[in-house]
């Protein structure tokens, strides 16, 4: 199990006491739950959005990595509580406090509770591309085929 050493601080008192530290919740979990770092519990009204605090800054530091924020299913299918931003991606060289984007996309009120676990981070590696400008592309089978071009339905 290969580990990477993350630099992490923590900006709200909270975090480690009443809100826990993020964990990985099983020994092959991807995501680590970020929770929201409120003052009072706070009601999204469906097609609300609210940037929401975790407490917690990172800094990645290495280009050849990045995180991403990632909606939790249970949140996301059973109460349309998902990102406002689909995805978040944290940059490498980002140091500022991570936030999560919640997007109430239901048709029912939610109520996100202090320290409740909203989004999830994961580490994910990057490749970052040098562009070689060219007139033509070597053939592949797919060439320029795309958008449902492999099937009949
Ligand atoms: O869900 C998110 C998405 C982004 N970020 C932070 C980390 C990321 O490195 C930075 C910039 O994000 P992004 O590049 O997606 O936003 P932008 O709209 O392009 O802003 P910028 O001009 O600052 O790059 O904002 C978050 O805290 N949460
Ligand atoms: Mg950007």
């Amino acid at each position: 199990m290969s580990r990477k050493n993350l630099q992490v601080r923590i900006l709200d008192d909270r975090i480690g006491n009443q809100i826990p530290f993020p964990e990985y919740a099983t020994e092959g979990s991807a995501g680590l739950d970020l929770r929201a770092c409120l003052d009072e519990p706070l009601t999204l009204e469906p097609g609300d959005t609210q940037l929401i605090r975790t407490g917690l800054s990172i800094h990645i530091a290495d280009p050849s990595l990045a995180a991403m924020i990632l909606p939790r299913s249970g949140l996301g299918h059973k109460h349309g509580i998902v990102l406002g931003n689909l995805v978040g991606l944290i940059d490498s060289d980002y140091q500022g406090e991570l936030m999560v984007s919640c997007w109430n996309r239901g048709r029912t009120s939610f109520t996100v509770d202090v320290g409740e676990r909203l989004a999830q981070l994961v580490l994910v590696p990057v490749v970052q591309a040098d562009f070689e400008v060219v007139a033509e592309f070597d053939t592949s089978v797919r060439g320029e085929g795309g958008f449902g071009s492999t099937g009949t339905r």
